[in-house]
């Protein structure tokens, strides 16, 4: 498995972090955008993010695996056969045919569903999808993702219920990336800005797309 720091440099040299006046979700901007969507053409860096997110899941009680669509999935996947725990796939709509099903993959009522993401802003994605387990009577008190990126949906997601661990927040792999000259100190200090200027508190914009936001 390669070290945080090996792992932070394969991602940056892969395509995974792009820099500059970037649009976002629902047309917010950011100076720094993360697409981990890369790691499916790059197998080793893909096993290692996979290895890093089994470190994180090892201390949580889980008896399957469930990748937030899509980026997450080929992550969820590789988990799944490394520490044999199967795995459900949430589609993004329900199937309207034959079996009319919004989660794939065979489950019981009350088990227990560990959820994993790429990025963490709002929470409002991995919410999305705990809602729907949680509205098929799965239990879901955890995810692991690969980088929270400070910007408060870690605490949203625990006011739902939800403790996440994270391989990287945005502040440490900013750190790494600088420290091995990837990222000037001048892009570390604009995205540190717009970081503290572009914080979730909760998840009230996307309340109507929400089933279920109790436990
Ligand atoms: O740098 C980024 C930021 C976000 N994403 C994608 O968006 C969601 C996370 O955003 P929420 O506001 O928490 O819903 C996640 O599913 C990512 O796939 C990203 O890829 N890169």
């Amino acid at each position: 498995m390669l070290s945080l720091e090996e792992l932070a440099v394969r991602l940056f040299d892969a395509g995974a972090v792009r820099l500059g006046d970037i649009e976002a979700k629902i047309g917010r901007r950011t100076p720094i955008y993360f697409d981990l969507r890369v790691v499916v053409s790059h197998p080793q860096i893909m096993l290692s993010v996979a290895q890093h997110l089994e470190k994180l899941a090892k201390d949580i009680n889980h008896e399957l695996l469930c990748g937030v669509p899509y980026a997450a999935l080929p992550l969820a996947a590789v988990m799944s056969i490394n520490t044999n725990t199967p795995m459900i796939m949430k589609r993004k709509e329900t199937k309207m045919y034959a079996t009319k099903r919004i989660l794939e993959g065979i489950f019981e009522k009350n088990q227990k569903c560990l959820v994993v993401e790429d990025v963490v802003t709002s929470g409002g994605s991995l919410m999305e999808t705990v809602s729907t387990l949680r509205s098929e009577g799965l239990e879901v008190t955890h995810a692991v993702v690969v980088l929270d990126r400070d910007q408060g949906g870690v605490s949203v997601l625990k006011q739902n219920g939800i403790e996440v661990k994270s391989i990287f927040s945005l502040t440490g792999l900013l750190r790494i990336l600088n420290e091995a000259g990837k990222i000037s100190d001048e892009t570390v200090d604009i995205i540190l800005e717009h970081i503290k200027e572009c914080q979730f508190s909760n998840l009230d914009f996307m309340k109507d797309n929400l089933e279920i936001m109790s436990l």
